[in-house]
């Protein structure tokens, strides 16, 4: 049984397509307020683990907790989202012809349909809290623009932003920096360790310079288990992530 100080807790977890074990035997904690970078070669299970998360995939074996105590393996996609798990896919999936603003509004109001909550009013409560989520997503100043006016790294943003607004304990993010400038990535990474201070949280990338400036502890997945665990410097160093991984 897992610790009731852990947001996730995934033991001796498999699951097989058509034979295939994309997921092998897999072991993870993730403490409360932790945040975490996944890293591996294509095909390690990076998603089908993120997909056991989240529900969309059922482990064939092994435990799944979130929060403490919550066994994931018990729940489907839409309860799992539900008990405070958001995911950020690579592909940002913003109201394109909606403002930045009302994007968040829609995240806020959640399964509502979108014409009773672009016209209702807003609350103060929702509007300081769209304030702050702007704060945070770094997009104070592009409030009222449309979304498809905003860079693709921007978009990104609006995207951890939308996420923000349905108030999950842990987000799992997905290859956030693929195709951002340099200095969106940068600034990427400090947005992260801001969300990281009131929110577990898990990135998967593939950019080591990105993963660098988290400054967490990384974990090297590889044919679906753990191949490698500890600060970058200790994972890069260890000669089976080299010659698997980063190495190539
Ligand atoms: N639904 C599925 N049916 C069959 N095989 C699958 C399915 N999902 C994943 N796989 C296989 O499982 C393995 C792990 O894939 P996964 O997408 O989880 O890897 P990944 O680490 O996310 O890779 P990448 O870095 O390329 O995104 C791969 O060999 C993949 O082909």
């Amino acid at each position: 049984m897992p610790r009731t100080d852990t947001m996730l807790y995934l033991d001796g977890v498999s699951v097989a397509f058509d034979g295939f074990r994309a997921i092998n035997n897999l072991s993870l904690v993730l403490d409360k307020g932790e945040m975490r970078a996944i890293i591996g070669p294509n095909g390690a299970g990076k998603t089908t683990m993120m997909d056991i998360i989240t529900g969309k995939t059922r482990p064939d074996t092994g435990e799944v907790f979130f929060d403490g105590t919550i066994d994931l393996t018990r729940h489907d996609e839409a309860d799992i989202a539900m008990l405070g798990i958001g995911r950020k896919f690579q592909k940002p999936t913003v109201f394109e012809s909606h403002t930045v603003e009302d994007n968040l509004l829609l995240a806020l109001k959640g399964k509502r349909s979108i014409f009773p909550t672009l016209f209702h009013r807003r609350s103060t409560l929702e509007e300081d809290r769209i304030g702050e989520i702007l704060a945070v997503i770094r997009l104070e100043e592009r409030r009222h623009d449309l979304a498809e006016n905003l860079s693709h790294g921007q978009k990104q943003w609006l995207e951890i932003g939308m996420l923000l607004a349905q108030d999950p304990k842990l987000l799992l993010v997905d290859e956030p920096v693929a195709g951002m400038t340099d200095a969106e990535t940068a600034e990427t990474a400090r947005l992260l360790r801001d969300i990281a201070k009131t929110h577990s949280v898990i990135v998967v990338e593939h950019d080591m310079h990105f993963v660098r400036e988290l400054d967490v502890k990384v974990t090297c997945l590889h044919e679906g288990s753990v191949l490698s665990e500890g600060s970058l410097d200790f994972v890069s160093a260890d000669e089976r992530v080299v010659e698997v991984y980063l190495g190539r």
